[in-house]
């Protein structure tokens, strides 16, 4: 049996819609395999209720069927779905590193990104590997069409989620058709300073670069609360907030003496508009990690 864990991850940071992704230390899925003739797949943990167990419709059916590894597969979710946090990537990332081991298929890391990025085409209908990418390579990440650029970076941030569900396929069906030239050059300028913020592991420019005119608008219309939370956020010492991933979760960055104050004003916020939340300190970390093959 093979055990990995995968990370949560933020995809976008605003001004890299599709584009930039980060792995998260917490929360993570953790999956085990075993060799099996046939794949089967049982879930347990964060929202398991919601998430098919049919090999067809779970993101680690189509990471074994792309692998040719037919397995028994056990998913204990610790990121909930629907959530922004890249939960369904985080499965398939997981799925992705353990088959890759157990049938031997010796893949790279970055050979396992469009592997993986299956599975999100199966939920949300475009293989976007934004977030499988941090997933299986930890850090910041850059995928484009032509492959994926990564960089290790340390920065704190607070993803709070609130209690309410946005799925993926719905916010994409809110983002524009088009974008004016004065909002593409900005955004590709955000875009550019918070890329030497992450190589330079600075929390002001990375927060600086979070901006977004474009899509950003669209989807905090989906999320109760939105406002409030940023602005509670940026007063409590937040270098930027953003929307995190699809939604319905938020992504604030920071230096790590404000973190603290800054989840307990995000959930506050969040209260105050009568929705639940949960804040999780954490920071850009690594990705996917190969535990055990005991027994
Ligand atoms: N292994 C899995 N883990 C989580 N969700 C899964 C899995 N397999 C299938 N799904 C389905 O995928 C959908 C959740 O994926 P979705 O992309 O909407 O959320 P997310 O991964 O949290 O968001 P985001 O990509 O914005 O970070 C749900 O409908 C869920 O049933
Ligand atoms: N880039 C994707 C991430 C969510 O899976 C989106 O924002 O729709």
């Amino acid at each position: 049996m093979l055990t990995v864990r995968a990370p949560a991850t933020s995809a976008n940071l605003g001004s890299g819609f599709d584009v930039f992704g980060v792995a998260l230390g917490t929360p993570a899925d953790i999956v085990r395999v075993e060799r099996a003739p046939e794949t089967t797949i049982t879930v347990t943990g964060a929202g398991s209720e919601y998430i098919p167990e049919d090999p067809e419709k779970n993101t680690v059916g189509a990471v074994a069927k792309a692998l040719n590894a037919p397995a028994r597969i056990r998913i204990d979710k610790g990121v909930r779905p629907s959530s922004g946090l890249g939960s369904s990537a985080a499965s398939a990332a997981a799925a992705a590193v353990a088959l890759n081991a157990l049938y031997d298929r010796g893949r790279s890391r970055e050979e396992l990104v469009p592997i993986a990025a299956e599975g999100e085409a199966l939920v949300s209908g475009e293989a976007h590997a934004d977030n499988v990418a941090p997933a299986l390579l930890g850090g910041f990440t850059v995928v484009t069409d032509e492959g994926v650029t990564q960089v290790d970076a340390s920065i704190p941030v607070v993803a709070c989620l609130p209690d309410i569900s946005v799925s993926t396929r719905d916010a994409r069906g809110v983002v524009p058709e088009s974008a004016t030239m004065d909002d593409i050059v900005d955004t590709v300028g955000n875009a550019a300073t918070l890329a030497v913020g992450m190589s330079r592991n600075d929390p002001d420019l990375v927060g600086r670069g979070m901006v977004d005119a474009v899509v950003t608008p669209e989807r905090t219309k989906l999320i109760d609360g939105y406002d409030r939370v940023r602005e509670a956020a940026l007063e409590a010492g937040a270098t930027g907030v953003t929307v995190s991933g699809a939604g319905p979760g938020i992504l604030a960055v920071c230096r790590r003496q404000d973190q603290r104050e800054i989840a307990s004003a995000m959930v506050d916020a969040f209260d105050a508009v009568g929705v639940e939340s949960r804040a999780y300190q954490t920071a850009v970390s690594e990705g996917a990690m190969l535990y055990s093959d005991g027994s």
